[in-house]
């Protein structure tokens, strides 16, 4: 699914009512009857019948008036309250005539009382994807009331205040909504840690907004749901043998962390690699045989870290980081291991893909010079921590999203910045924010788990280097949301998430 910009997003609604023959009232009146069903079936409760919608002078506004009405005739006590203005849009103009007489309406002060319902709920229509500058005056004085205020609060398509695809200016007034109700596609806004705060729930209602033109419209953004994945994970071919799913070589594990390299193992054996082979460090040999009785196992000749690399010759990809350790040793390893990526495909396996994480990430920020030899479409899965060292810091999370698709096309590779809504760019400057997970995977071991999985699918012979990595992170997380399912989010460790990949990826099987 698209993400598109604000200045898009109104394209996209001229586009609609061209294409369709329809005007914007009529428009606006799928949106706020789409809007007003969802109402119904969130806050059916008594208590929650008494609603005040705050109006703004635009469309938001005109929404905000078109639901009034319907809640209206739906038997809610509906009060509106009017931000003033200079000036109303047209379709306001219509819809404040169409509010019943019987509909109390007040008008906004910079300092009057709110008056929010105690039990109900508030309905923030003041500003959508037309606001062009921080609220200031009587809007900002609003906002702050109203959050003052703790009211459960419903914003139409975007939290007043909020910039839908850039950062506002710090200590703008922002509504601190409960439930954020967007129409058509997700906005960049919502995905980011920094709106959390404001944005709340959120949920995207089909207003059946013109395909055509989403179809053609150019974005770097892409929200990669349910539907995006359907049949992504080609079907095991009948005749299929161990080696038709790739030998994945795992390079994992210190003295204290072969968790991890347990971890990471188990979830490439979940994730269908034809074979696996660890190489890990001596002391852990009897923990990961017992372990991971599927997996072959070399030890290195270091009792407590990893010191050499295998030879590469039998694998198609190769996974290094998970409880590697910052041990100078494991530079050496990590150079070798990009030389040998990088050398003339007669001399090293036809495509050596290469999954890059954690104490490989970080040796790799203490030494970026390295990064030169990052093999194209490398995949690298920072946490934000980890990115920072690649990077240095970023200003904000748009900064952050700025310097991870710059770091992406610099260096050829993909990089999954990990987080609720981990972003996967592309050499080619394409930002793709994985829509599963949850925060019971906020526990140590979630990340090794993953580059497990994305081992296994680099290894799969008809997996696209792209295709492979989006298809981790997707399994992944919603392997995470059936285990959290079934232990809750505060008891889900990470090796629940390795139980749960086999049914993830099955969702996901080509039919
Ligand atoms: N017919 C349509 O085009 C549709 C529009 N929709 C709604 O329309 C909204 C967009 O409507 P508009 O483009 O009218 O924009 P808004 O209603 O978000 O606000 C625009 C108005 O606010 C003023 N304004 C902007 N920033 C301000 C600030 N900081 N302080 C004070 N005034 C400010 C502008 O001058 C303009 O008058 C969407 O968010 C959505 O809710 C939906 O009904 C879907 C269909
Ligand atoms: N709140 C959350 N919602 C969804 N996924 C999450 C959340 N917190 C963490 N995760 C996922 O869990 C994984 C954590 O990785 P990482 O930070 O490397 O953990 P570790 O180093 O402990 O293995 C990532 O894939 C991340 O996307
Ligand atoms: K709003």
């Amino acid at each position: 699914m698209k993400i598109l910009s604000a200045a898009q997003t109104r394209q996209l609604d001229h586009a609609t009512l061209q294409e369709q023959g329809i005007t914007s009232v009529e428009l606006m009146e799928r949106t706020a009857q789409a809007f007003t069903e969802w109402f119904l079936g969130q806050f059916a409760a008594a208590a929650a019948r008494e609603v005040l919608v705050l109006c703004g002078p635009g469309n938001n506004g005109g929404d905000g008036l078109a639901v009034a009405r319907l809640l209206h005739a739906a038997h809610y006590a509906v009060r509106v309250a009017l931000l003033p203005a200079d000036k109303q849009s047209a379709d306001w103009q219509h819809n404040r005539q169409r509010l019943p007489a019987a509909v109390p309406v007040s008008t906004l002060g910079p300092h009057g009382a709110l008056d929010a319902p105690a039990e109900g709920v508030v309905i923030d229509a003041l500003f959508g994807t037309g606001l062009s500058r921080p609220l200031a005056g009587t809007a900002a004085a609003v906002v702050q009331q109203l959050n003052q205020a703790n009211a459960r609060v419903v914003a139409i398509d975007l939290p007043s205040g909020l910039f839908a695809d850039a950062t506002q200016p710090a200590n703008s007034a922002v509504v601190h909504a409960r439930h954020t109700v967007s129409f058509g596609l997700p906005k960049l806004a919502f995905l980011l840690p920094q709106n959390a705060a404001f944005v709340g729930e959120w949920k995207v209602l089909d207003i059946g907004l013109s395909p055509s033109f989403i179809a053609e419209t150019a974005t770097p953004w892409q929200y990669t749901d349910v539907a995006t994945m359907a049949g992504a994970l080609p079907a095991r071919p009948k005749f299929s043998h161990k080696g038709t799913f790739g030998h994945a070589l795992l390079l994992a594990g210190s003295r204290g962390k072969m968790g991890a390299a347990v971890l990471a193992a188990g979830a490439c054996l979940r994730g269908g690699v034809g074979l696996l082979t660890a190489h890990i460090p001596g002391c852990g040999y009897d923990i990961f045989q017992v372990s991971q009785p599927e997996a072959m196992c070399l030890t290195d000749a270091q009792a407590d870290f990893i010191s050499e690399l295998p030879e590469l010759k039998p694998y198609q990809a190769v996974g290094i980081g998970p409880g590697l350790g910052q041990a100078e040793a494991g530079v050496a390893v990590l150079r070798q291991l990009l030389e040998a990526a990088n050398k003339p495909a007669e001399k090293r396996p036809a495509s050596l893909h290469l999954v890059i994480d954690a104490d490989a990430l970080n040796l790799l920020g203490q030494h970026r010079e390295l990064l030169a030899l990052l093999p194209e479409n490398a995949v690298l899965t920072p946490h934000p921590k980890e990115f920072e060292r690649l990077t240095g810091p970023a200003r904000d999370d748009y900064h952050r999203l700025d310097l991870l698709r710059d770091f992406a096309q610099r260096h050829r590779c993909l990089v999954l910045l990990k987080g609720a809504y981990s972003c996967l760019a592309t050499p080619t400057g394409e930002l793709h924010f994985n829509s599963t997970g949850n925060a019971g995977m906020a526990t140590g071991g979630s990340g090794d788990v993953l580059t497990g999985l994305m081992l296994a699918l680099r290894a799969h012979a008809q997996l696209s280097p792209f295709a492979a990595a989006r298809l981790a992170v997707y399994a992944h997380g919603r392997a995470g949301d059936l285990a959290a399912a079934e232990t809750g989010q505060a008891g889900l460790v990470a090796g629940d998430i390795v139980r749960f990949i086999g049914p993830a990826l099955q969702e996901l099987a080509r039919g």
